[in-house]
């Protein structure tokens, strides 16, 4: 059971952060610019704390989620490193036949995702468990994959990647030495199910830069109550 001291895991100081990640092809934004829209919803900044969030206050565990080439790694990355947190890298925890299958395009059903749902399940069960803070990265993309790996705990917090598929597309067009194809952004597109405000969200804007990212993501960590 892949678990805090998994071989999956880096330590926060260990955490390598994607020299790539300033490679962005859209004029980034500030935390300035606002409000603005992504995708039909406005943020108040780069950062909205959905309402559940806010009534449960400050998370212990992070699950950054997203589409394909969001910027999860790389934010997780940022975050693990900023708040000394442990972090997994959740396309690790995938069985290898669903990496077979990602890598020749076919998208992975549900009950592909299933076993992988519940590893990542463990692993955030585990943190909680034992007390441990922790950051682990997992597209989430319906609604009951996010039930699996939280088990409704409100101390789990989903960091969610939102942006426009014409926003992230070219990202994934650039990025290489991963077994995702850029084509599969469609079928992520279709099975993602938005996060409600009677979830655990802090939905975060794809388009700002990786330094804005991190910087409102934790502003806006810091500025739940405790
Ligand atoms: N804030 C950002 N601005 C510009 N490019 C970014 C940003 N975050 C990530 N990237 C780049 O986008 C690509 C996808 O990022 P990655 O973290 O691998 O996404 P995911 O883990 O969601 O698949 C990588 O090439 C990465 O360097
Ligand atoms: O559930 C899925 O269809 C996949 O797991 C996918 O959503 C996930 O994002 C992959 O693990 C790709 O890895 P990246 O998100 O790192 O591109």
């Amino acid at each position: 059971m892949p678990g805090p001291t998994s071989p999956h895991q880096t330590t926060a100081a260990a955490a390598s952060l994607p020299a790539s990640a300033h490679d962005g092809v859209t004029a980034p934004i500030a935390p300035g610019d606002v409000p603005h829209d992504v995708g039909g919803f406005s943020f108040p900044g780069l950062a909205h704390a959905s309402r559940a969030l806010r009534d449960a206050g400050r998370p212990k565990v992070l699950v950054v989620m997203g589409v394909s080439g969001s910027g999860k790694s790389t934010l997780a990355g940022e975050l693990s490193f900023a708040l000394r947190w442990p972090l997994v890298e959740g396309d690790s925890l995938h069985p290898q036949a669903n990496i077979l299958k990602m890598s020749t395009g076919v998208p992975l059903t549900d009950a592909d995702r299933q076993p992988w749902l519940e590893d990542i399940g463990r692993v955030v069960r585990d943190w909680i468990d034992s007390d441990t803070c922790g950051v682990i990265t997992c597209s989430s993309l319906k609604r009951r994959y996010r039930d699996t790996i939280s088990g409704g705990n409100t101390r789990v917090c989903f960091v969610y990647v939102k942006g426009a598929q014409a926003d992230i597309a070219p990202r994934l067009n650039r990025r290489t030495g991963h077994f995702m194809p850029s084509t599969m952004l469609d079928s992520q597109f279709a099975a993602l199910e938005e996060p409600g405000e009677d979830e655990c969200v802090l939905s975060v804007d794809v388009r700002a830069s990786r330094d804005s990212l991190t910087k409102a993501t934790l502003d806006a960590l810091d500025g739940l109550t405790a």
